[in-house]
């Protein structure tokens, strides 16, 4: 695909709502469970890369939070987050799912996007398994409108599914060919530069929201506070002791959490110990607790420990 011939590299980055489906795609370009995906909007708080490597070049995929009105210090600095990224990558794709009206949301980003000056522009429209073809015909009119609508049209607006594996080789080809041409920036195999322990939070605050219906999600945080292996273990059974701390604003939100005598918090600790597991291949014992950080939201210092 590359001009030339030569390989190229570079930092490509999916925008768009919550839910819109840029954990998934990241998955499905980079083959491997690395990002965190969750039915529950704004999981991603991190910026989560993923690594595709191919024969004629290399793409990291930086996974932002989505963009939102800020009403609190965390809400500024996500968005602060959202924007340094763009500022930094060679392309950004606006993803935008097959089977929800184009809104005001994704106006905004797409307004926000064209001040981004040279960076190439990609609309992806996601999860078109989910519509027949006249309505994704529709979407793509659609969204190509929003494009020129934002002032400046999309440099390619292509359709994928992520679940079916549809087109996704295709919107690999379209991201590497707007890379500069350069060496390799990642040794090959190597998947994500997160540290262990921030993907180990995302998957404990992952099964922490599972099934929890209300405003839960920015109430809520996880900082592991020590990963170690456990001594005394024969060498081909290795044990990783995990000890983390599940953050919740208040005392309401602390029993939401650990559920009827407990019930709760156990059948979190499962999920999550099995996710660990498969994550970093080895068994996990794994020792939760929930703390009552008060209004961390708006305190910096808490911000900052707990990575933000
Ligand atoms: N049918 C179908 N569902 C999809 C596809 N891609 C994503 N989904 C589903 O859509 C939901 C949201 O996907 P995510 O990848 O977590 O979305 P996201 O944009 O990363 O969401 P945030 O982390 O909240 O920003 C999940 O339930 C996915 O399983 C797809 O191609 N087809």
């Amino acid at each position: 695909m590359s001009a030339g011939g030569g390989f190229r590299s570079g930092f490509a980055c999916f925008v768009g709502r919550p839910n819109a489906g840029k954990s998934t795609l990241t998955n499905a370009l980079v083959g491997e469970k690395v990002a965190i995906t969750s039915s529950r909007p704004q999981t991603t708080r991190h910026s989560v890369r993923g690594i595709l490597h191919r024969a004629d070049g290399q793409l990291v995929l930086v996974d932002t939070p989505g963009l939102h009105r800020p009403r609190t210090l965390l809400g500024e600095r996500l968005n602060d987050v959202v924007r340094t990224t763009w500022a930094e990558v060679d392309a950004v794709a606006l993803c935008i799912p097959a089977d929800q009206p184009v809104g005001p949301g994704d106006r905004f980003i797409a307004g926000e996007l064209a001040s981004l000056g040279r960076t190439p522009r990609l609309a992806v429209v996601t999860k078109t398994d989910l519509v027949p073809r006249d309505r994704l015909a529709e979407q793509l009119v659609a969204v190509a409108r929003l494009g020129e609508e934002s002032g400046t049209p999309w440099d390619e607006v292509v359709p994928v599914s992520a679940a079916r594996g549809e087109q996704v080789d295709l919107l690999a080809d379209l991201l590497l060919a707007r890379m500069p041409e350069g060496p390799a920036l990642y040794p090959e195999g190597e998947l994500t530069d997160e540290p262990e322990a921030v993907m180990v939070a995302e998957l404990i605050r992952e099964a922490a929201l599972e099934g929890v219906r209300d405003e839960l999600p920015h109430s809520l945080a996880v900082l592991v506070e020590e990963m170690l292996p456990r001594e005394d273990r024969p060498e081909d059974r290795p044990l990783l002791d995990v000890r983390a701390d599940v953050y919740v604003e208040r005392p309401s939100q602390k029993a939401i959490v650990i559920g009827k005598g407990g019930t709760r918090l156990r059948d979190v600790g499962t999920r999550a110990r099995r996710q660990i597991e498969a994550l970093l291949g080895t068994q996990v014992h794994l020792d939760l607790h929930v703390r009552v950080a008060k209004d961390w939201q708006r305190d910096p210092k808490q911000l900052r420990r707990l990575g933000f």
